[in-house]
């Protein structure tokens, strides 16, 4: 186990073990944000469900554009239009029903009222300002697939064809395990000489909700081989996943991998990849065991790129790389052993958005990850020149 795995290699490994863990549960449309669609959706209805003017103004027929026209009805949106009576025109307002005959609607600003009449400028085409009914959606069509993960949009679009329940995926639950006998919980007020507080708990307690799982028992070690092991077990008991901080590197203090080897199995350690390299995983009955290394900038790239996936494959997700897009780098950089995920910024210049690191690239700097909007991917051996076209993962697009 000396060899670097490369993050590809090592991701499609754990990935192939992962099955969606099937559980599914009902929830309103309004408390689904966020969560897995376990079904697909097929649109029960058109949309718009009518015929329906985009603006307030006067229905009429296209033909009948550029005359002065008897205004025969008045319609709001709710209300069900008369069919429209030959050479008049129909006072209309945004979303009301188009009346049978009209086939276009001229804007009130457009338009000169003359009494009961109006007077509507020449040449409208047929279709202008209507939204004809099923122009966007067909019922039958397939709106979502299974897997999807539900954003706002997603959620008004569901409650736009009626759907007030939608299945989900459940929450994966998650144990944390945080090992340093240098951890101490934020809220004492003194932090004793050679102590920290624990950060990664808050950090992962974030990631995990925002990767759609529930974090349902939090373990702080003490760096023995004996409390490691208790303690996973324990987190085994009560999780379908457990994600571990610290203890998985190369020191006697490191307990994590000895631990999840004697209770289980270990898959895989030591990555390729900067920060994160001693990331490790394995399973004990069964259930996936994330070893993250202690420094916090290594647990937000090692669980964005590896534990992420995870949580997201085991709820059924469709996408589970994170998104990615690429912008120009307003730097160079010689190309290392193992791939590396810069934390970096965005300036625009000139109308260009260019992309540069950080001056601190620290694994254990938290403070700089704060600072940052991407990721920068800077592949295994490539030397990166400025003007270079180099992929980023935007962390927004994390959580
Ligand atoms: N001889 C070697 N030493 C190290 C290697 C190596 O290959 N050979 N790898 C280095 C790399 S890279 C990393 S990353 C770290 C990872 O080590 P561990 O995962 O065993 O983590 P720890 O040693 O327990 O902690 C590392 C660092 O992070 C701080 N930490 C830990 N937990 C927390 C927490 N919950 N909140 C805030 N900060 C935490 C800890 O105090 C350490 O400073 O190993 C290198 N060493
Ligand atoms: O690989 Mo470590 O995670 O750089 O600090």
């Amino acid at each position: 186990m000396n060899q670097l795995i490369p993050l590809e290699e090592a991701l499609e490994t754990i990935l192939a073990g992962i099955t969606p863990a099937c559980q599914t549960e009902r929830l309103e449309v309004t408390q689904a944000l966020g969560r897995i669609l376990a079904e697909p959706f097929i649109a029960t209805i058109d949309s718009p469900p009518y015929t329906n003017s985009a603006m307030d103004g006067f229905a009429l027929r296209a033909s009948d554009s550029g005359g002065v026209l008897q205004v025969s009805q008045r319609i709001a949106a709710g209300q069900v239009p008369e069919p429209l009576a030959f050479g008049t025109a129909a006072r209309i307002f945004t979303g009301a029903q188009l009346p049978d005959g009209a086939d276009t609607v001229v804007m009130q600003e457009e338009c000169e009222v003359e009494g009961d009449r109006v007077r509507v400028p020449a040449r409208r085409e047929v279709g202008d300002n209507v939204r004809l009914r099923g122009h966007e959606i067909k019922a039958g069509e397939l709106l979502l697939e299974a897997g999807e993960r539900l954003g706002p949009p997603a959620l008004g679009l569901l409650a736009s064809q009626g759907l007030a329940n939608v299945l989900c995926a459940k929450k994966p639950r998650v144990a944390l395990l945080q090992s340093g006998d240098e951890l101490v919980e934020p809220g004492s007020t003194t932090l004793p000489a050679g102590a920290i507080y624990n950060s990664n708990r808050s950090l992962l307690e974030g990631l995990v909700l925002q990767a759609g799982g529930q974090v349902v028992g939090v373990w702080h070690l003490a760096d023995t081989f004996d409390a490691t092991s208790e303690a996973l077990q324990q987190a085994v008991d009560a999780a379908d996943v457990v994600i571990t901080t610290g203890g998985v590197s190369v020191g006697e203090e490191d307990h994590v991998k000895p631990a999840i080897a004697a209770l289980g199995e270990l898959h895989l350690w030591r990555l390729a990849l900067k920060p994160g390299k001693p990331f490790a995983f394995g399973r004990i009955a069964g259930k996936p065991i994330i070893g993250l290394p202690g420094n916090p900038s290594s647990v937000l790239v090692t669980f964005s790129l590896l534990a992420r996936p995870i949580l997201l494959a085991l709820q059924g997700a469709r996408d589970l790389a994170p998104f990615s897009l690429w912008l120009t780098a307003g730097f160079e950089r010689r190309g290392g052993l193992r791939a590396e995920y810069l934390r970096g910024s965005i300036v625009s210049e000139g109308g260009v958005s260019k992309v540069y690191p950080i001056a601190n690239q620290s694994s254990g700097a938290l403070y700089a990850a704060t600072q940052s909007d991407v990721l920068i991917v800077a592949p295994v051996g490539q030397d990166i020149a400025e003007g270079d076209s180099v992929e980023v993962i935007p962390l927004k697009s994390l959580f």
